[in-house]
């Protein structure tokens, strides 16, 4: 089956039903340790990984890890340009969950990403990235604490399914061609419009099918976690991009409407109950003022189009949500993307599960991790309905590699994540409370250490961080 691979010969594989991993007691798993610092933050993440495993289950429940390859890695054993076996695919296939280290892209030509191509490979649509704030751990922000949110971005569409031409090439001119001579003239909102000739083109698809299962995702996520999470935002640009971002949008409330009618409320729909509740004579007319800014001055037509909306809210869960029930139920709302960057800066409190289409959660996650400490500190998740795989949010970090210095909370975070979805959780509520004992001690890392005022000096290795974790939850457990 395997060319080079020898999985354990003990344990049991994970199995998946109806999208549910069937959990052994014993699970194989496997790991890529990954390039770069993936030689630094692996071996720490194991080590407790494996602690949390002993400290609460003894010998009834073990992981039985199994290495397999990619990225630098693999080309040493399987040869040249072997960033991906075919035997880490079937094992990833057959055991169902694996977990990863950070693999290299390079910018421009070369080899695609493989991070990107696991996700597609396996159908991980979901991206699950949690930032939290562990106390004690340094940020620019004056209150870190207020941002917890979790962030649900699509995986397997947007740009990120490569379809790209290189500018000059012969397919890219016979694209424009196509576009500039045919489809731009036959399309009047197009009109006049024309691309230059020497451009790259780069194809951004967002599908209702791919939109929808993940903002699904996001919608139940906070159904389980309620009252804690009780607001799924819609992230997009479809100010500008309006049949792929916008669209991404629309198809979220369409899924509110059409599979969370009684568990879910828009935040149009709350303010029209709302008024309603304040003032039991409102008019329909004067609800429609109220909701949407600028009514006065609208064209009678779309007056009339949003005294239908509050109409038809009143008429469709004016009884089930009216009257206070929709405060007890999830709400979602959406806000344009640029405009969600400052929001998780300047009111972190407001936002709770932020749904996101692909390169938008890229840009999105880093930037919340940097405000609960960095990307040190920024665990993720790539989930599908029979796979999942389990990698930081940060990347390679070259300059760093090999050095061990570097931060492996992101990994060790995500191992945590694992050990959840295993259902695992006193050992993931173990690692998470000594991750945060170790910052709150002031034991860290070089990237938290040089923030730190004072600066903690001299910080702790990648190793020494994980060994203070293991000692905390040694603590914890003798306690
Ligand atoms: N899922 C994946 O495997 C991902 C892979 N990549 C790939 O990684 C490579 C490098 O990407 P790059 O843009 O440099 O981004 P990286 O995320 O690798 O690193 C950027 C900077 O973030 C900080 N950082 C990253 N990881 C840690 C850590 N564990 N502890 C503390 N600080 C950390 C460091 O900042 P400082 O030096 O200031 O301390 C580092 O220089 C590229 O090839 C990219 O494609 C990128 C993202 C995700
Ligand atoms: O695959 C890569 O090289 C980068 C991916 C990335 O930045 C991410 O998934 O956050
Ligand atoms: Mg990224």
């Amino acid at each position: 089956m395997y060319e080079k691979l020898s999985p354990p010969t003990q344990g049991t594989r994970i199995r998946f039903a109806a999208g549910v991993p069937q959990v052994p007691d014993d699970p194989i798993i496997p790991y890529l340790r990954g390039d770069g610092t993936g030689v630094d933050i692996w071996p720490a993440t194991q080590l407790v990984l494996d602690t949390a495993m002993q400290l609460c289950y003894g010998n009834a429940r073990k992981i039985h890890w199994f290495k397999v390859y990619a990225g630098d890695e693999a080309c040493e054993l399987y040869g040249e340009f072997q960033y991906l076996p075919q035997d880490t695919l079937t094992a990833i296939r057959e055991y169902g969950v694996a977990i990863k280290g950070p693999l290299t892209t390079p910018v421009g030509g070369g080899i695609r990403s493989l991070n990107v191509a696991l996700r597609q490979i396996f159908d991980l649509y979901a991206c699950i990235r949690p930032c939290r704030y562990y106390p004690g751990t340094p940020s620019p922000h004056r209150h870190p604490e207020q941002l917890d949110v979790i962030i649900y971005r699509e995986n397997t569409e947007d740009i990120y399914l490569g379809i790209e031409w290189r500018a000059g090439t012969e397919r890219a001119q016979e694209l424009i061609q196509l576009l500039n001579e045919r489809l731009i003239p036959a399309t009047p909102e197009h009109q006049g419009k024309k691309i230059p000739l020497d451009s790259g083109i780069g194809i951004k698809p967002i599908s209702k099918t791919g939109s929808q299962r993940l903002i699904r995702r996001a919608i139940q996520h906070a159904l389980r976690l309620l009252p804690a999470k009780q607001l799924v935002t819609l992230v997009h640009k479809g100010n500008i991009m309006k049949y792929t971002e916008g669209a991404f949008r629309d198809w979220g409330y369409e899924l509110v409407q059409s599979e969370f009618r009684s568990e879910c409320v828009t935040e149009r729909e709350s303010w029209i109950l709302e008024n309603l509740e304040k003032n039991s004579d409102i008019t329909i007319t004067e609800n429609a003022r109220l909701i949407e800014p600028g009514y006065d001055h609208l064209p009678a037509p779309k007056q009339a189009v949003i005294g239908a909306e509050v109409q038809q809210v009143l008429a469709q869960i004016g009884d089930t949500h009216g009257q206070g029930q929709w405060r007890q139920k999830v709400m979602v709302n959406d806000r344009i993307a640029d405009s969600i960057f400052q929001q998780i800066q300047t009111r972190p409190q407001e936002y709770s599960i932020l749904a996101t289409m692909n390169l938008n959660g890229d840009y999105l996650s880093d930037a919340a991790a940097a405000i609960v400490g960095g990307l040190g500190m920024g665990p993720g998740a790539n989930i599908g309905d029979s796979c999942a795989i389990f990698e930081a949010t940060h990347g390679t970090a070259p300059k760093h590699a090999g050095k061990d210095r570097v931060n492996p909370g992101s990994l060790i975070l995500s191992g945590a994540m694992l050990l959840e979805f295993l259902g695992w959780q006193e050992a993931a509520d173990l690692v998470q409370t000594a991750l945060g004992y170790a910052i709150a001690q002031g034991q860290v890392t070089y990237d938290l250490a040089r923030l730190l005022e004072p600066p903690v000096e001299p910080p702790l290795s990648c190793s020494g961080f994980a060994q203070a974790i293991v000692r905390q939850m040694e603590n914890v457990k003798k306690s």
